[in-house]
């Protein structure tokens, strides 16, 4: 435990300290660890299918042209515009690849645009095996469930919503985060096109990965804009990908690599560093404010039973951020809680709420919220830490309440977004990475199907983190209540569905492929 650290009466989590840069597995986090599974020469990766070439021995790079700006412009040659960078400095390690063409894929969450869509997007998300992991038994209830769920949802989603505006934001900052990487790999040489891949609403990722087919992209490197691995987030945009790879003849021969998590990059690092210390001033006695670090929670099963690295990154990241203020002679107290919990099952904890009035409780009357597990404003920013943490803070006794905005286009965020990319490539297409280097991560460079066998290999089924209904006094009668009603909602579901009667099709919910 860092001597900062503010252990809330809620929290029961021991933090990891570690140096920065840090090679992987010496942590606390390395129970979650799995990177010697990596190392042995598994027939697992879709590269490998595509092209068995590809199994390169480690430190095998790809032969590198030491091409001239002029030539490397025209490397890439469809649908990057007319931006034409000049006088960029000749970088020493040339990651160019060959003549083939480079793409970036960028993978988000999405979110709805207008009040109509909520929705149909919340369909979307609970119709995702990685959000509601049903028994295999009752799979075939996915689609059903959602749908039930989103519609009992949305009503209370949209006021959300409406209140930042009537939808997300997600789509324009993330178009211009594509946008700014776009530029500064450019600026570095590497004229790659960048795409943007939702998980639950436009621009889809199999939308993205039409473009990708349509430009010719041989070589792809794909970035889940999270910077934390979960099997919730990165996981399932992966697990989609697979699928969509798998089944296509085009994409079977295009190489790629993904960069599962970046938490731990300098860059990243010190640009949240800098919003803090910036923040920090606003407060009149900015060393008496404590830092509230708010990350948005998984289902306690997640990390638990199914192995996800999550929390254990989310640890990891705080240590580093607060070595860097450290570094900078910022030694305020800080925490770190998760919020966003949807449903009766326990998440992760401390819970954010909890945790800000047991802070008010003891005493404490300047807080800094700092959002860590996004990279974008969106409704948990704007909403649910702008308005409703912060009145509960208010309530609670703490007097001076800021926080720090999301990173969005910070150019020394997207310019180390860019170097990662750049980094990345002499791994596309390279299975079993073992090279240290590459591996900072607790969830190392890999093929999709490589990480995802490395992670949540067995796909347990894990109680789902939403039902329909809660009602009860203790948290524990909230959670066998929760999942007694999920088995009555399951029974009623697999009823209707046999006999093709019941309330759902009397509300017309039901059926739902005609
Ligand atoms: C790292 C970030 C996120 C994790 C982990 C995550 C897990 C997770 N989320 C839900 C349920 C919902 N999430 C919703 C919105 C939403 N979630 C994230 C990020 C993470 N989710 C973001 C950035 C957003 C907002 C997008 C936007 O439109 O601005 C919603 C919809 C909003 C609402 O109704 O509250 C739901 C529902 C689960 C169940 C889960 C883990 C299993
Ligand atoms: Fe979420």
């Amino acid at each position: 435990m860092r001597s900062g650290r503010i252990q809330s009466s809620a929290s029961c989590s021991a933090s990891s300290s570690s140096t920065f840069p840090h090679p992987p597995c010496l942590t606390s986090a390395s129970r979650h660890c799995k990177l010697p599974r990596l190392l042995l020469p598994r027939a697992v990766s879709i590269s490998q299918r595509v092209s068995r070439n590809c199994l390169v021995p480690e430190m095998t790079q790809f032969s590198f042209s030491k091409h001239s700006n002029t030539d490397r412009k025209h490397l890439f040659h469809a649908g990057v515009g007319a931006l034409e960078t000049s006088n960029t400095q000749a970088i020493s390690t040339g990651p160019l690849i060959g003549e083939e063409k480079i793409g970036v894929l960028l993978l988000n969450l999405g979110g709805p645009e207008t009040l109509d869509d909520v929705q149909p997007f919340l369909f979307n998300l609970f119709a995702d095996p990685d959000i509601i992991r049903l028994p295999r038994l009752f799979c075939f209830l996915q689609r059903p469930l959602a749908k039930f769920i989103s519609v009992l949802r949305a009503p209370k989603s949209k006021e959300g919503y409406a209140s930042i505006g009537g939808g997300s934001p997600l789509r324009r900052i993330t178009d211009a985060q594509a946008e700014e990487l776009r530029k500064s790999l450019w600026e570095k040489n590497v004229p790659a096109k960048v795409y943007v891949g939702m998980r639950y609403w436009h621009p889809f990722t199999e939308e993205a990965i039409e473009q990708i087919k349509k430009d010719g992209i041989a070589k792809l490197v794909v970035l889940p804009l999270y910077p934390q691995f979960s099997i919730s987030t990165s996981g399932s945009s992966l697990r989609l990908l697979e699928s969509i790879f798998r089944d296509d003849e085009y994409l079977v021969n295009m190489q790629h690599t993904v960069i599962p998590s970046w938490y731990q990059r300098e860059g990243y690092i010190k640009s949240m560093a800098n919003l803090i210390e910036k923040e920090l001033q606003k407060f009149d006695q900015p060393e008496k404010v404590v830092i509230f670090f708010s990350a948005h929670g998984v289902p306690l099963a997640y990390v638990e039973e199914a192995g996800d690295p999550y929390k254990a990154e989310m640890e990891e990241c705080v240590d580093l951020i607060m070595e860097e203020l450290e570094k900078r002679k910022i030694t305020n107290a800080y925490t770190l809680a998760y919020q966003s919990r949807v449903g009766p099952v326990e998440w992760l904890k401390p819970y954010t709420d909890e945790t800000i009035i047991d802070l008010g409780r003891k005493g404490v009357k300047s807080l800094l919220a700092v959002p860590i597990s996004f990279v974008s404003e969106h409704i948990e920013t704007l909403e649910e830490i702008d308005v409703e943490y912060k009145e509960l803070a208010l309530e609670s006794g703490i007097q001076n309440w800021g926080r720090v905005p999301a990173l969005g286009c910070e150019p020394m965020f997207i310019s180390d977004l860019a170097d990662a990319v750049i980094e990345s490539l002499p791994y596309v297409g390279a299975m079993a990475v073992s090279n240290l280097e590459a591996r900072q991560s607790l969830v190392p460079l890999g093929s999709v199907e490589e990480l995802l066998a490395t992670y949540d290999s067995q796909r347990r089924e894990l109680p789902p983190p939403v039902t329909v209904w809660e009602w009860g006094w203790t948290k524990s009668a909230e959670t066998w209540n929760g999942r007694a009603a999920m088995l009555a909602v399951l029974v009623l579901l697999l009823l209707e569905v046999t006999t093709g009667k019941g309330f759902l099709h009397q509300w017309g919910i039901l059926p739902l492929f005609r």
